[in-house]
């Protein structure tokens, strides 16, 4: 059964169509090294773990919607897509559940998580609307022989604003698939977005994003606005 998904994943030209089954989409928080240096806050003593609605995954030719008056952060980092079911499994084991990978842009209106930092609030609609997932390609798990060693770079309008190797990532691919999984039932087509390294930052109207993945996959979007 999740071999068969799998194999049906790798034969699909764009993950938000591969899977039948899970498809949630699950992130990191301040998982780089990198990043929390930047924003000179300590490393979290435990992955800091928040959901994506699947209502916000786009595919390359699709563009990125940007509310007029809200900022919004473009954040590369590596998709690990979940290969079979697992629940509460060992981070020794972790590694076994991963279908592939992908390429993904954890676009996030930081406007909104300003906003529900001051009430104290979830920060569910800085993470979570319509164009917030761009994604790549599926990348077959054969690809990558180590999660933990993979470069991601972003350029925005031809500058490169985030380049580093997922060897700076606080928790590691298989601490965060199984701490996740202590949790929720993570399903096949599921994507866990690992965390974005240094360098995130604003995107405008007619930006443009392009990103990618060692030498497996680049990517590239276009910025709108929309009505806040
Ligand atoms: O604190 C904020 O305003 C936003 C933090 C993030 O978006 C964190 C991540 O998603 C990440 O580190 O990848
Ligand atoms: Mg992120």
């Amino acid at each position: 059964m999740a071999s068969s998904l799998v194999s049906k994943m790798a034969s699909r030209a764009h993950l938000s169509n591969f899977s039948e089954v899970g498809r949630k989409i699950v992130g990191a928080a301040l998982n780089y090294k990198s990043l929390a240096h930047d924003l000179k806050v300590p490393h979290p003593a435990k992955p800091i773990i928040f959901l994506k609605a699947t209502s916000s995954y786009i595919n390359v030719g699709q563009v990125i919607e940007v509310p007029k008056a809200e900022t919004v952060n473009y954040e590369v980092e590596l998709g690990v897509v979940i290969g079979k079911k697992c629940k509460r499994i060992s981070e020794a084991n972790a590694l076994d559940y991963i279908g592939g990978y992908c390429l993904a842009l954890d676009m996030t209106n930081v406007t909104q998580i300003g906003n529900a930092k001051k009430m104290s609030a979830p920060w569910d609609l800085g993470k979570t609307f319509d164009t917030a997932c761009p994604v790549s390609k599926f990348i077959p798990k054969e690809s990558i022989k180590n999660p933990d060693d993979v470069k991601l770079w972003l350029k925005l309008n031809g500058n490169v604003k985030q380049e580093e190797s997922t060897s700076d990532m606080i928790f590691s691919t298989s601490q965060l698939i199984s701490y996740v999984s202590q949790f929720m039932t993570l399903e096949p087509g599921d994507l866990l977005l690992t965390g974005s390294p240094s360098g995130v930052g604003p995107v405008r109207p007619n930006d443009v994003l392009e990103c990618g993945l060692n030498d497996l996959v680049t990517m590239t979007f276009s910025v709108r606005a929309v009505e806040s």
